[in-house]
Parts: structure tokens; sequence; C-alpha cells
């Protein structure tokens, strides 16, 4: 047998270039190793993986809730153009760069959307993407742990385990631990008329509850695509992977995909490797489209000005991006109780007995998410936003369509009670207000025609106007929810720009 054959599926740019390969898969994130993982059960299929990033090393903030947040494993340069509707600021473009993609750095909260936003999707041509559809799937995907029963009483957890799988790979469960003012952030929003549900993932995801998350709790570490669609599975032959190593297009010939090429990013080597059945293109959002373009998928005259010839006219390429951004709203709370989602930061003697803790297996701070923490509130829109033709002058006809089409699904999810966006406490020094459902659409387009080189990236954020009002609706909402009995006497008061901004 050649080498390659007997060792682990870790290979090299020759291997790669020599093998024939059913499929080759670009982006090792979370859908893509998912998908090698479903392929290679066959052992006749051959399957082969190019990932940019490299593997983690189990360090803590991969691997440990608690710790802080995995800065390295990102497209560090990765920046927004300026945004118009925001003064002309950049921001950080937030997406992984490591095997496992963003499974390896999220917040680890597995959460499914509400049945109605699935069901959308197929009225909008993704035949069988409904939420019947796709919950044996979502059932497959995860094995679920059942919190303990001491627990659930205390911190309302309640489920529904026939909406759950039992033998899938990503381990869930419920942190063994939280802070004292999570109650009060829970009895707040109950005061407030937000509604409870049993199960958030059962197709009704509103009101407040409390989240699953992808951690193992015999470990209390991540779960991830690495670990459950990589690690797992590794002794397959027939599953090859190669991280720090760019894919720099898909190689047609007439219209079929025969391949790719990619570079090693150690030797900056160019090479080929062959697919005789598919690439699967599973780059992220934001490199998708820009490997896409790269390759002369894409707008026509988008391409033409780069010189890249034209394999397909696909404006909706790069077209349509939906952010979902996030406000951060700071408090000096006067009266805080204690712990709360900022101890771990300012408090070190805390910090080292929760650490310690969590060492020994024990219920601990370290098993929340640092900055999310354990609950979320998700709200509806109660007034129908005027519409808006927000879109940049001269956008296809085809996105345009595509684009009406969408909203027309998203005004009737929002008439329908679905959430607009929702509101998270650690119960810490800051909330978050996030703008999940936006009416806005930014692009990615290419600024050169390197590989290397980052894409532009445009949020488009807040340009349709709705999106300012449902912002401020959320915010407002933010605003009452300190304002109750339960928070008002831990004395938040609201720091930073936003207070001065917006006013209610
Ligand atoms: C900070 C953060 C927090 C989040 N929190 C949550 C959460 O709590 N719960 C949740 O459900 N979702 C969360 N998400 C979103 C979730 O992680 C993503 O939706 C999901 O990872 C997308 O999967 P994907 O496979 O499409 O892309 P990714 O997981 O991003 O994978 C794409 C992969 O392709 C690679 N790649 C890119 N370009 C190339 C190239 N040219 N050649 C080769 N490889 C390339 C990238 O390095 C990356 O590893 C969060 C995301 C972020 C960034």
């Amino acid at each position: 047998l050649p080498r390659h054959a007997l060792l682990a599926r870790v290979i090299d740019s020759k291997v790669a270039a020599e093998t024939a390969y059913d499929f080759v898969i670009a982006g090792g994130g979370t859908a893509g190793l998912t998908v090698a993982d479903r392929l290679t059960e066959n052992p006749n299929v051959k399957v082969l993986v190019i990932e940019y990033g490299p593997f983690d090393n189990g360090e803590d903030y991969v691997l440990v809730p608690g710790a802080f947040f995995p800065v390295p494993y990102m497209w560090l340069t990765l920046l927004s153009t300026p945004q118009s509707a925001l003064n002309d600021q950049v921001y950080g473009v937030t997406c992984a760069r490591v095997v496992g993609g963003g499974s390896t750095i999220n917040a680890m909260f597995f959460h499914r959307g509400s049945a109605g936003e699935y069901n959308s999707w197929e009225a909008l041509g993704a035949e069988g993407w409904t939420w019947d559809g796709l919950l044996p799937y979502f059932k497959k995907s995860e094995t679920f742990h059942a919190p303990d029963a001491d627990l659930a009483e205390q911190w309302n957890v309640t489920y529904d385990a026939s909406v759950h799988g039992s033998t899938g790979p990503i381990q869930v469960s419920y942190p063994p631990y939280d802070y004292p003012g999570s109650e009060r952030f829970w009895n707040a929003a109950v005061r407030m008329g937000f509604p409870t549900v049993q199960d958030p993932n059962a197709g009704q995801a509103i009101g407040i509850f409390r989240l699953l998350h992808s951690v193992d709790p015999a470990t209390q570490t991540r779960s991830y695509s690495r670990r459950a669609h990589y690690d797992r599975v590794k002794v397959r032959s027939n599953y090859h992977i190669f991280p720090n190593t760019a894919v720099a297009k898909v190689i047609f010939q007439g219209t079929t995909a025969t391949g790719v090429e990619f570079i090693d990013l150690a030797t900056k080597v160019k090479s080929i490797a062959k697919a005789t059945k598919e690439v699967i293109v599973a780059a992220g959002a934001v490199h998708t489209p820009q490997i896409l373009q790269l390759s002369g998928v894409g707008r026509k005259t988008d391409l033409q000005a780069l010189g890249i010839r034209t394999v397909s006219d696909l404006p909706g390429v790069g077209s349509n991006l939906q952010d979902h951004l996030v406000l951060t709203v700071n408090y000096n709370f006067t009266n805080n109780l204690f712990p709360n989602g900022g101890s771990l930061n300012a408090n070190q003697t805390y910090d080292a007995e929760q650490r310690a803790l969590y060492d020994a297996g024990q219920p601990s701070a370290y098993t929340i998410t640092r900055t999310t923490g354990n609950l979320i509130l998700f709200l509806s829109l109660q007034n129908d936003p005027s519409p808006q033709k927000s879109l940049p002058s001269g956008t296809a006809q085809q996105v345009l369509k595509g684009y009406i089409a969408q909203r027309k699904q998203i005004l009737k999810l929002l008439k329908a009670g679905n959430s607009i966006g929702d509101i998270s406490w650690n119960t810490g020094p800051a909330t978050s207000v996030y703008m999940t459902r936006p009416l806005s659409r930014g692009s990615v387009k290419l600024g050169s025609t390197d590989p290397l080189a980052d894409p532009l990236g445009d949020f488009g954020a807040i340009t349709d106007p709705a999106d300012l009002e449902f912002l401020l609706a959320i915010y407002k909402k933010n605003r009452e929810l300190m304002k109750t009995p339960e928070i008002a006497p831990l004395g938040p008061i609201e720091l930073g720009e936003a207070a001065g901004l917006i006013r209610s």
C-alpha cells in the first residue's frame, strides 16, 4: 500500500494531487466536515477536504466554555467595507479559520429556529428544507443529555425529549451552573409578558428560554465538528484532509466542476486535486462567494472588470449577504449580585476558585460561555414595517426578484410572531441586543484576483431604514428589562455611546 493509505489522513499536496477523489470539499468547517463524515461512511467513496486553517491544539479557549474568546483561529485581517448607514465605520468580519470552522470558535448555542422559518426556505425554492423535512437530521446530528432533575427545577429547564436525538455525534447539554441574576432575567421577562416554551428547539423559538449548548457534559468541553466529524472517524482511509491550504479556485470543463486548484500555505506551491463526482464549496458565508467568483461564477460585469473568464453569469453569487449585527449595551451595575457574568473577569479569587472546581469536574462558572450566559430572550414584532427598496441601484434583476420573495416571507414570519432579534445578558456588566432578521442586504465582492487576499465584505448594516426601527424596538425592550423590579435593584446605569444616541 502507498504510504498515505496507512497513515492518519492528514495528507500533503503531492498525495492530494496524485489521488483520484470522488468528492473534493473546499472548506473543512462546520458543514464541510459534516458532509465529509457522511460521504465517507461508504468506504468506496474517496473524499478530500481542503481547509485554509490549521488544526487547533486543544487550547482552553477552544475547549473550555468559560475561557476567553478564541481569537487566533479567525480571519483576523478581514474587515468590512465602510458601512454607509453607520458613519462609514469599518468593522471586523468575524469568522473562523481552523479545522472545524465556526464550530471551533462559536458560542456553542445549539439552537434551532422556529418551524415557520424553515418552511419559508421551501417557499423560496429549497424543496424539502422544511421543519418536518429537517427534523430527522437535527435529531440525527445530536446526542441530547437531559439536565439533572434538581438543576432543571432550580433553573426552569424544560424540554421535549421527542424532538431530540440520542445517538448523534454532537453532544448537547445544559450548563450545570448559573448566576443568581439569571433568575431575575427570567422573571423580568415573564413580568413583561414574554412567553416561556417547553422546548425552544421544538419549532417555536420565541420568548425567554434556557439555551442548549454543544458541550459534552462528561468533560464539560466543546463538542464540535473537528472532534465529531473528523477525529471520531479518522481511521477511515478514504477520508483525507489537507489543513493550512487555500482553495484558489474551482476548475471547470465547460460548466462542469472537475476539481480545484489549491495553494499549500507553507510553500505557496499550487497544485490541482481532481474530483470525479463533485466539488463541494463549503467555505462559509464570506469565502464561498469569494472562491466562486475567483472561479468565474458570479456577475459577469464584476468578473470582467477583474479579467476573470466567466463560467456562469450568476449575479446572485456574492449578493444578498445577511448579517445579524449585535449592539453591546454597557452598564455600571451599582448593586449587582455576586457572583455574576462579569465576576470571572473582575475577581481573581473567584476566577481561581471556579477554575479549580471546573478542573475537579464540579459545577462551575467555567461551564458557561463567558460572554453570553445561559438565557436568551427572542422577541417578535408587533408592527408591520413600511416596505423599503434599499438595495443598491443597478442590482441585478435576479437578485432583486429573490430579495422581494425573501422579504415577503420575512414579513409573513414577522406577522406570525416569529423573532426579529434577541437579547442576551450573562448577568454581568453588558447586555447584547442582536438583530437576527435584517431586511438590509450586503455583499461579498472580490477586491483582487489574488486568492490569498481578503474579499470585500459589505454588511450593508441598517441600509434598510426599517432595520433601525427594529433595532430601536429591541433596544427599548432591553431598557424596559433593566427597569423591571427584578433587575432595577441591581442598579444598572447604562454607559457608552448608545445611551447618548438612542433615547426612549
Ligand atoms: C463568533 C461566532 C459565534 C457564533 N456563535 C454561534 C452559536 O453560538 N451557535 C450557532 O449555532 N452558531 C454560531 N455561530 C455561527 C456558526 O458557527 C456558523 O453558522 C457555522 O460555523 C457556519 O458553518 P459553515 O460550514 O458554513 O462555515 P464555517 O464553519 O465558517 O467553515 C468554513 C471553513 O472554510 C474555510 N475556508 C475559507 N476559505 C477557504 C479557502 N479559500 N480554502 C480552504 N478553506 C477555506 C474556513 O477557514 C472555515 O474553516 C457563530 C459564529 C461566530 C463567528
